[in-house]
């Protein structure tokens, strides 16, 4: 067996932008050839940055960083033509047709003449614009345009796909054709596929392997089972009725580390998260202990663990918080991004 070289590594990337913020703080990344990694975290945590790294569009303060063998700082004119990149911002210009859009980025990689044809026919049909392939792009459906967008990354036959948050704004139905789309560039065409996502859910549909990205570094990476199946047992969850104060969290926390087969505990304000070896045999007691200490209970849940368990365990924090955190973030700056 021939070992190749991985199609995409970065090693101890730093980043900071000014007014001190640390957007890369250590970022390490590695993707095999043929495969899809998922870079997953939420707002802020640095995925687009590296994505600009890797794609030749931002330097890094430190670190190295080379694509398909090329490196990025020395050669960013040779990584430029073996990448094809998809950015959170359409790049199609909407009162040119779809067709018009493919023919000029085509263009702009060099082909003419029949090459030309053959290959925006094919991708028209690949992505099933054909039909559309007339009309002014901004006319398209969110999911039409977000099809183009990747048909235009792939129009100078990349080895190296970057997809920047690729169903962000799409309808459920749109999300879903696309992830059918992009399973079957990995799976059928064999292109290697760097994808970024705030979606957990995309990042197990999609990606071979997912590293989770957490204050500019990641913090563990892996296959989506193997994530997951390195939390034995079940995730329980349980919603409480009423905040707890600190001296409520210390006796519960007291309370649970006494109870036989409950592996780890999370508490915040108004939940309570363990594992356990089996959660519907753990609950009855969990559910006592919690009315022993007086703490009342809205719901709870027993589910296999998911890449959410997974995020608190390594980030040790909740994924839905920092979204909220930076969905409230963004509130305050007045919705600027
Ligand atoms: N041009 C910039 N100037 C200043 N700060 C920036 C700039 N670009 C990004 N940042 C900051 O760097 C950090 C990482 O941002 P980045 O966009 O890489 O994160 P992300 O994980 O891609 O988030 P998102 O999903 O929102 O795109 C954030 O704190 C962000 O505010």
């Amino acid at each position: 067996m021939t070992t190749r070289a991985p199609a995409v590594e970065a090693r101890q990337l730093i980043k900071t932008y000014p007014g001190d913020v640390t957007a890369l703080n250590g970022m390490d990344i590695t993707v095999e050839p043929g495969t899809v990694l998922g870079l997953l975290g939420p707002n802020g945590a640095g995925k687009s940055t590296t994505v600009k790294i890797l794609t030749t569009l931002a330097r890094p303060d430190s670190g190295s960083a080379a694509v398909a063998g090329h490196d990025v700082l020395r050669h960013p004119d040779r990584v430029r033509r073996v990448i094809g990149v998809v950015a959170q911002n359409s790049g199609a210009d909407p009162v040119a047709t779809g067709r018009e859009n493919l023919r000029l980025q085509g263009r702009l990689h060099g082909l003419t003449g029949r090459a030309l044809n053959e290959r925006v026919a094919a991708l028209l049909e690949r992505f099933s614009l054909t039909d559309a392939a007339g009309r002014q792009v901004k006319g398209y459906s969110g999911g039409m345009r977000r099809r183009l967008d990747v048909a235009l990354g792939l129009v100078h036959r990349p080895e190296v796909l970057f997809l920047d948050e690729p169903t962000t704004g799409l309808d459920p139905e749109a999300r879903t054709a696309m992830w059918d789309e992009i399973g079957r560039l990995a799976g059928e065409e064999g292109l290697t596929i760097l994808l970024t996502t705030h979606h957990l859910e995309e990042a197990d549909r999609l990606a071979g392997r997912v590293a989770i990205v957490d204050r500019g570094r990641i913090v563990v990476e892996g296959t989506p089972d193997s994530l997951k199946g390195e939390l034995r047992g079940d995730a329980v969850h349980v919603e409480l009725r009423e905040p707890l104060g600190e001296a409520g969290s210390t006796l519960l926390r007291g309370a649970l580390a006494a109870l036989p087969g409950i592996n780890e505990t999370h508490l915040d304000a108004s939940r309570v998260s363990v594992r356990a070896d089996d959660g519907a045999a753990a609950m009855p007691a969990l559910l006592g202990a919690l009315e022993r200490a007086g703490v009342g209970v809205a719901a709870a849940t027993v589910a296999r663990p998911s890449l959410d368990d997974v995020y608190l365990r390594y980030a040790g924090r909740r994924y839905s918080d920092v979204e909220a955190e930076a969905a409230g973030h963004l509130a305050l700056a007045g919705g600027a991004r």
